[in-house]
């Protein structure tokens, strides 16, 4: 085996990637500042008990897991980052009152999420703490959408789904705690046979019920047929009432509504969202509420977030690559040496050509449109192509 190669899914990221990567980035972090979020780092690594406090089996099966050789206890690396904000909400910074966090990092997954994903993904997010309203699920939702936006996403389709009406369909029925993940299964892959193949185990009108939310997807149409359908279900008509509400105010381009699938991780337990490109297999945006994972952390904290994946986006996007002016190397003129530092000090590109420089080279990584010459004995930036 070649010494230089990677594990599987696993890349470095290039000039072209971690440059995307790295604008993406300071976009999030401006904006986030903007908003009130304060930024926090939680290691790559912990233990795995409080990595995988109040998650389900999905996380733990992506999680690498180690022995630390100081302690002898098991260590994970961090597949998601959001248990971890959770876990520095509820017992370092322990504030009353609401908390938004914002994080930037990279993850590790022992299982990509989809066969060309990598596995060290690099994402981007916010969580807010110490609110269960409305209000706080929709300041969440459209900054997550503000920040695609500001990335040059266009045509941003919302999916929006609500853990609430399937809960209130299956607490009618007791025998569905012993078979729920085979009924989450079925509605998250949408396979009515695996629903069927239940009949007996639970009530035939759970599976009924169960069938009709599988079908009942799409525009915001949804809602009102939901109302209709299930309105002896008050618990489903406060919930598509909220949602209404959220709709109203949301800034999406496109929203769709889905009950049956929960995208995201299992500890969610209200309103999940979440925003897929097309031809894109996994979601480039997922979120929602998760009020209890703060409980099982010892602090009972609702909370909603979001988190973003930098390389799907990045990879949607267009290329851009950045100007740079061309400058002569002169280590004896004063003149240039100022004029290249002025120009860098206004966040100008400034490349000094070396003898080895190839200027076919150079410019797959910069527009080279401009360079500094000497006019009448000024260094000045001209126009190195004229049209
Ligand atoms: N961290 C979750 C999304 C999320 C953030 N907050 C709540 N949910 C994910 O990557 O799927």
């Amino acid at each position: 085996m070649s010494v230089w190669l990677l594990p599987e899914n696993i890349a470095d990221m290039l000039p072209r990637e971690a440059r995307e990567i790295e604008r993406l980035r300071e976009t999030f972090l401006k904006l986030t500042k903007s908003h009130g979020c304060e930024m926090v780092k939680p290691p790559m690594i912990e233990y795995v008990d409080s990595l995988l406090t109040g998650t389900g089996n999905d996380l733990d099966l992506r999680t690498f897991k180690i022995v630390d050789q100081s302690s002898g206890k098991m260590l994970g690396f961090r597949a998601d980052m959001t248990p971890q904000i959770a876990r520095i909400d509820a017992h370092i910074l322990n504030r009353e009152g609401i908390s938004r966090l914002s994080y930037a990092g990279s993850l590790l997954h022992a299982r990509p999420l989809h066969p060309v994903a990598s596995r060290q993904p690099y994402v981007a997010g916010v969580e807010l703490f110490g609110s269960t309203s409305s209000a706080s699920d929709i300041e969440v939702l459209n900054l997550a959408l503000e920040c695609l936006k500001a990335f040059g996403l266009k045509d941003i389709h919302l999916d929006i789904g609500h853990v609430f009406v399937v809960k209130a369909i299956v607490e009618r029925d007791p025998n569905c705690e012993k078979v729920m993940p085979k009924i989450l299964y079925a509605l998250k892959h949408k396979d009515r046979s695996a629903l069927e193949e239940l009949s007996g185990v639970i009530e035939d009108s759970t599976i009924d019920a169960l069938r009709k939310i599988m079908r009942m997807f799409g525009g915001i149409e949804v809602l009102d047929e939901i109302e209709k359908e299930f309105s002896d279900y008050p618990l489903i008509l406060q919930t598509i009432e909220q949602l209404k509400w959220i709709a109203d105010r949301c800034i999406a381009d496109k929203l769709s509504f889905d009950f049956s699938d929960v995208h995201g991780y299992q500890y969610l337990t209200g309103i999940t969202f979440g925003v897929t490109i097309p031809q894109r297999y996994q979601a480039v945006l997922r979120g929602g509420r998760y009020d209890s994972i703060g409980a099982k952390f010892g602090r009972n904290r609702p909370a909603v977030g979001f988190t973003l994946y930098l390389r799907e986006i990045a990879q949607v996007l267009p290329t851009k690559r950045p100007y740079a002016v061309m400058a002569p190397w002169d280590d004896g003129d004063k003149a240039l040496n100022e004029a290249i530092r002025k120009l860098r000090e206004e966040d100008r590109i400034v490349v000094q050509i070396l003898p080895e420089d190839r200027i076919e080279s150079l410019e797959e990584s910069f527009r080279l449109d401009e360079e500094l010459i000497k006019e009448d004995g000024e260094w000045k930036v001209v126009r190195r192509y004229t049209k």
